[in-house]
């Protein structure tokens, strides 16, 4: 496994060792021991989830308040995503910063987000798998949103052929500067 910090040191952008031959293809998408090594952390995931999405959806910037906070071990198997992390936790050296990875059926790529951060996805591809581990469970009355276009974030979300798509939960997403943090 190989393991890449990003700007905002706690998000680790992780390669498995992809193993292919005349069959196709295998690698371990989840092996603690390894992802304990590339992250230094200990954690256990309670619950896997899998979205589909089409071209040009759009889901975040969603984060669950504590003591419900959820860290996400983040991947796509089929299509390909711009997967973006924001460090909205107080008084974080990097508080207010984003970044972002693309994730592909093809690169095999993760992402781990850990607890506290906010999190979302633009789909690229005609439609995209989006599969991950969290570290809680859901809990929609600690679930908070807020809105992928906000001014002083300024995500820089790659171009997309398609209109963006969002809930409505994420249209009536908060501003950063109004966020319950
Ligand atoms: C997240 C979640 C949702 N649901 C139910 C609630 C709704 O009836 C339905 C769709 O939920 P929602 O529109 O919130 O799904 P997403 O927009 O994909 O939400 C996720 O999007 C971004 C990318 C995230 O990082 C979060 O993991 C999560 O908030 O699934 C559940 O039953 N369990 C769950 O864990």
């Amino acid at each position: 496994m190989h393991s890449i910090r990003q700007s905002i040191p706690d998000v680790v952008l992780l390669e498995p060792k992809v193993f292919g031959d005349s069959r196709g293809f295998f690698y371990e998408s989840f092996n603690q021991q390894a992802f304990r090594e590339a992250t230094g952390v200990q954690c256990d995931f309670v619950q896997d989830n899998h979205s589909r999405s089409s071209q040009g959806v759009l889901r975040g910037l969603h984060y669950q308040l504590p003591p419900r906070a959820q860290g996400k071990l983040v991947r796509v198997v089929r299509g390909a995503v711009f997967d973006v992390a924001v460090d909205i936790r107080k008084g974080s050296p990097t508080f207010g910063q984003w970044v972002g990875a693309l994730l592909t059926e093809d690169n095999h790529r993760q992402l781990w987000v850990p607890p506290g951060l906010a999190h979302g996805f633009l789909v690229l591809s005609e439609s995209a798998d989006f599969l991950y581990k969290t570290t809680d469970y859901y809990s929609p009355e600690h679930e908070r949103c807020i809105r992928w276009d906000d001014p002083e974030l300024a995500i820089a979300w790659p171009a997309v052929d398609a209109a963006i798509q969002l809930s409505a939960k994420d249209q009536a997403g908060r501003w950063f500067a109004e966020a319950d943090l």
